[in-house]
């Protein structure tokens, strides 16, 4: 599992550090670390020089000392001070020690445009403007030597690319944009989050010896290790009950091939027992496709409710299976519940719960039930602030051509709530919530969610965020944006309601859903289109050879 780490938890892993070691020995070994990376890049890339951007914090210090080990190294080496204070806003020691290895020192204060012709010249930029101690944003001086570096320069983000939230709350427009991000001791939440991932590149940890093994982390992400420890393996003594029953309420008449999708994937994952309760034709459709499926209502350990579900049904078999629906909801057992059986939800539930959202369905969720809670006396707090930006509409200083941060990925579903349909525009109730603002603050809104309904909120995007109450924010992004396809999310649900049926906690289980469901994408797309059958069929041979790794790890 990859931890990452809020900035109160990491200055007192480092004072705790400084405390035992002399003066200037972290701020020495991230400077080696990130000079280390930095000598590899310029091999890759045949690199000969460097610039340090620099700013008045630390993290310009650490650029500084990294520099002046690339200028010993013989590489034309050059640093920008950015700071308004020219030379006595900076690291004064590191400064020095640049000086002393012969790096070129400007003052971007001095002189800004032949400062802007340093950096334009260099094959790799180190970005120390501004570390963990930085507002989100970037003053306008530093944006215009960032906006100087070429496009075909390599940009490695010292600790994080300057500009953006270090804690990954607040989405930036303003940010380096870094080929890659050398951090120091452990990862932060930015690094993990959908505000800064795109913008942070590659990720390396340098180790510098601070410990936060013991410490919470702030964000989480499953790695296919987890898949050992976590996945549930049947034992000798176990029979298809004791490893969990799953009801599935999905397809209709309107939208059938999701039930299909739901209860393939499901029996993939390896479900116990599966039963399937819907209307004429998608019975007929899983009696072919999943002939395991016992179709019928009955005892279960789980439910899935929603994908390809019509609310808007109102013949005979359609009412039933509603019915049936409104029961899972209403009853004791965890339930997973995606695209039509969102609209079905009144708010919290006393059961486990799973809600898996798409950015549009969430907005729409966070409109009605807030909405309604306007009209209690006991209305949760509408939660954080909401922007109507998007990733899309983010533009980054050095941005290159094209680059974005990806588009909604396994939001995709033959339901008939989760077509891609979102809100065009912010209604005209008050409180009303548009798939923009969720874009423009997906954890924000995941959050609220999380608030008005106790449940585990799954917010599907190019990364998925599971968001659960007094648990570390889980995100993964695992899946390539091929997933991006219609009926990818009744696949995930499936899965997640497999791995419900067998006992995982809601977190565990969307977030280790998440995990196989791009994992398994990634190897289905091998670069190219896929479909959501295809990942569908493709879960069971995914979790057998992730298995497979932990059997062939040394003990
Ligand atoms: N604390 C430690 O023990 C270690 C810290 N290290 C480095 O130190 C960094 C943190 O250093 P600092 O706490 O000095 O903080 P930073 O270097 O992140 O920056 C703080 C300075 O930048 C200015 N600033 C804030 N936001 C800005 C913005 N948007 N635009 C321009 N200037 C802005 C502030 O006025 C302040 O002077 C880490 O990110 C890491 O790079 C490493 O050397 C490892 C050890
Ligand atoms: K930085």
């Amino acid at each position: 599992m990859i931890r990452a780490h809020a900035v109160e938890t990491v200055r007192a892993a480092e004072a705790a550090a400084m405390a035992q070691l002399p003066d200037g020995e972290l701020m020495s070994r991230a400077a080696l670390g990130l000079a280390e990376v930095a000598v590899a890049r310029l091999a890759d890339t045949e690199g000969t020089t460097v610039v340090g951007l620099v700013g008045a914090g630390d993290n310009g210090g650490d650029t500084l000392y990294a520099v002046a080990h690339l200028a010993e190294s013989g590489f034309a080496c050059a640093v920008v001070l950015v700071p308004t204070s020219g030379r006595s806003g900076v690291h004064a020691a590191g400064l020095e020690a640049a000086e002393a290895a012969g790096v070129m020192v400007h003052v971007a204060a001095d002189d800004g445009s032949a400062a802007a012709d340093v950096v334009a010249e260099a094959d790799l930029v180190l970005d120390g403007i501004v570390g963990i101690g930085g507002r989100p944003g970037l003053r306008p001086e530093a944006a215009r030597l960032v906006d100087a570096v070429d496009d075909d320069a390599w940009v490695i983000a010292v600790d994080l690319a300057s500009g953006l939230d270090p804690a990954g709350e607040e989405g930036e427009d303003d940010a380096v944009w870094a080929d890659e991000t050398v951090t120091f001791g452990t990862p932060k939440p930015v690094h993990l989050l959908p505000a800064g991932e795109a913008a942070t590149g590659r990720l390396t940890v340098v180790d510098i010896g601070i410990d936060v093994d013991e410490a919470p982390a702030a964000v989480e992400r499953l790695t296919w290790d987890d898949v050992v420890a976590l996945w549930p393996v049947p034992g000798s003594g176990d029979d298809k009950y004791s490893r969990g029953v799953l009801g599935v309420v999905a397809g209709s008449e309107a939208y059938p091939g999701a039930a299909v999708l739901c209860t393939t994937s499901a029996a993939e994952a390896g479900v116990g027992m599966l039963r399937y309760v819907g209307t004429p034709t998608p019975v007929g459709l899983v009696h072919q496709a999943v002939p395991e499926a016992v179709v019928g209502d009955g005892r279960v350990q789980a439910w899935v409710v929603g994908p390809g579900l019509d609310t808007d049904a109102d013949d005979t078999h359609g009412r039933t299976q509603l019915d049936a629906a409104r029961a899972a909801l209403e009853s004791d057992l965890p339930v997973v519940v995606d695209a039509g059986g969102l609209a079905l939800v009144e708010g919290r539930r006393a059961a486990p719960t799973v809600l898996t959202p798409h950015a549009g369905e969430l907005a729409r969720l966070l409109t009605r039930l807030e909405g309604a809670a306007e009209g209690t006396d006991d209305a949760p707090s509408a939660g954080s602030g909401s922007g109507p930006s998007t990733d899309d509409a983010r533009s980054s200083v050095n941005r290159p051509a094209g680059g974005t941060a990806g588009g909604q990925q396994g939001a995709g579903s033959a339901s008939p709530s989760t077509a891609g349909d979102e809100l065009p525009a912010r209604g005209p109730g008050h409180g009303s919530v548009t798939a923009d603002d969720v874009k423009g603050d997906p954890l924000g809104h995941g959050r609220r969610l999380v608030a008005l309904t106790g449940a585990t909120v799954l917010l599907k995007g190019a990364t998925t965020l599971v968001v659960t109450d007094g648990e570390p924010v889980r995100s993964q992004a695992d899946a390539p944006p091929w997933l991006a396809t219609a009926g990818a999310g009744d696949v995930l649900s499936g899965v997640i309601g497999a791995l419900l049926a067998a006992g995982l906690t809601p977190h565990d289980a969307a977030s280790l859903g998440a995990l196989v469901h791009g994992v398994t994408a990634d190897r289905v797309s091998g670069g190219g289109p896929l479909r959501a059958l295809a990942v569908a069929h493709g879960i069971r041979p995914t979790v057998r050879d992730l298995l497979a790794r932990g059997r062939s790890a040394p003990s």
